[in-house]
């Protein structure tokens, strides 16, 4: 990993840049492979998954037999994992629905808004390195508190064709019947355009790598909603002197490992710290099995030294990491002081795997430092909110001058028209 001791301010912007792979590049890529499945439906979206995942599919949907072969190969402990976690995820996100509130501004004058499931929304759910079913939860549990009604879940196959059980167990748990078997721009485009047997959706959700996040980018452009831009993952520790080497070289090499262009940091104040990281990450990557994926993604990551506290919170803040573990001795106190991160981990006993999987909160957020000005998903990502108002005879009176006077001032007869006709019958 490479060390930065000391950054000046000024070196910031670039110090926070995140890798990418040759933007001009990867936008053609990306174009081509949507414009190709917009023309010929399925056939294309079968040929790309013959061509980056190696299978050749007579049908892209999984077929009933298919789920319920899954659902029995799953063992009992791992549903048993998996149903904790739904729990508290439900739990959690339950919790993000608001009662309808009429509100009466003047006499007579009622407005209120209602949130609105999105009828058609599509989950992609990433694949490509590692059966992310834990996904399923973070994205099927808010869409079925929101009432949404058709939802339509994309993942890549394995090499045999099939699906890891474990993401077709999820999927039911969380009511999803219509799963395709395609991955990457592929199963982005068959979801916003519509192909023969792949729904179209409204708005498209999850999580991938720099292919599947272009392709997010690129179909909103053409008025398909996207949760956000969630590429790949990142961590970022803020840690002075109480924090555990072992505990953040752990928490580092976990996001490490999901794939090489992950980035990982820490930031902190203590330098003999940063030996000590440096050492358990050596003793901690050679046993790891995705050893090769968290090396060459900590190639591109950084143990940063800086002065003082408030400089660590200052670049925690300019570099905007999907996720914050504060390790530090005043973590609530730091916490406070956070403005862009998409979720943050306080204490040395947080460490990220348990809202990666489990312990409520959810694991789609924003990374390449869009945490400065989005929020990861929840129910509210899943709505619309739709207003709504009810004027009586008397709330039109004790309005209507108000509305005939910025209407005329703005030059739009018509506008206040529409009043003055109402008034004139009261
Ligand atoms: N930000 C978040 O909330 C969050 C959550 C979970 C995972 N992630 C990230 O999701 C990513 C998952 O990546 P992944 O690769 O394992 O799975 P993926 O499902 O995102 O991508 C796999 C697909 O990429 C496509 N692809 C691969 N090489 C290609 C090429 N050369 N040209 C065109 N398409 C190509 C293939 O179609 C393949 O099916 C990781 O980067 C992980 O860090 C992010
Ligand atoms: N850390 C990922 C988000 O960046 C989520 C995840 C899924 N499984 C394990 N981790
Ligand atoms: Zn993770």
């Amino acid at each position: 990993m490479n060390i930065v001791r000391f950054p000046s301010r000024n070196t910031w912007p670039a110090l926070v840049q995140r890798p990418v792979m040759d933007t001009t590049q990867l936008q053609q890529t990306v174009k081509d492979i949507l414009a190709d499945v917009r023309a010929n439906g399925d056939e294309a979206v079968k040929r790309y998954t013959s061509r980056f995942d190696g299978v050749t599919l007579d049908n892209l949907l999984l077929q009933p037999g298919e789920i319920a072969a899954a659902i029995a190969a799953v063992p009992e402990q791992l549903k048993q994992a998996i149903e904790t976690a739904a729990t508290n995820i439900r739990r959690f996100h339950n919790k993000q629905t608001a009662a309808v509130e009429v509100i009466e501004t003047m006499p007579g004058v009622q407005c209120w808004r209602k949130s609105v499931g999105i009828e058609k929304v599509g989950l992609y759910i990433p694949g490509g390195t590692a059966p992310l079913f834990s996904t399923i939860l973070m994205l099927g549990i808010p869409a079925q508190i929101a009432g949404c009604k058709e939802v339509v879940l994309c993942t890549p196959p394995g090499k045999d064709g099939k699906l890891h059980p474990a993401i077709v167990y999820a999927a039911q748990l969380v009511g999803i019947t219509c799963i395709a078997k395609t991955g990457g721009v592929q199963a982005i485009a068959a979801m916003a355009y519509g192909t023969e047997s792949i729904p179209q959706a409204y708005k498209i959700f999850g999580p991938g790598n720099q292919y599947v996040t272009c392709a997010k980018q690129l179909i909103q452009q053409e008025g398909i909603a996207i949760d956000m831009p969630a590429g790949p993952s990142e961590v970022c520790v803020l840690a002075d002197d109480t924090a555990d080497a072992a505990f953040i070289a752990a928490d580092l090499l976990s996001q490490a490992e999901h794939g090489n262009d992950s980035q990982v940091w820490l930031v902190t104040t203590s330098e003999p710290l940063i030996a000590k990281v440096q050492q358990a990450l050596d003793e901690q990557l050679s046993k790891l099995p995705r050893r090769d994926l968290a090396a060459n993604a900590l190639a591109n990551s950084k143990l940063v030294l800086v002065q003082q506290m408030e400089e660590a919170i200052d670049l925690c803040n300019a570099y905007a990491a999907e996720h914050l573990i504060i390790a530090c001795k005043d973590d609530e106190a730091l916490a406070q002081r956070i403005m862009n991160a998409g979720s943050v981990f306080l204490g040395n006993y947080s460490p990220e795997s348990a809202g990666d999987y489990a312990s409520g909160t959810n694991h789609t957020l924003p990374t390449n430092g869009f945490a400065k000005a989005y929020s990861g998903v929840s129910v509210d990502s899943f709505v619309k909110k739709i207003t709504y108002q009810k004027l009586t005879q008397q709330g039109l009176l004790q309005i209507g001058n108000t509305v005939i006077a910025m209407a005329e001032a703005e030059g739009l007869d018509a506008h206040a028209n529409a009043v003055k006709v109402r008034l004139s019958k009261i």
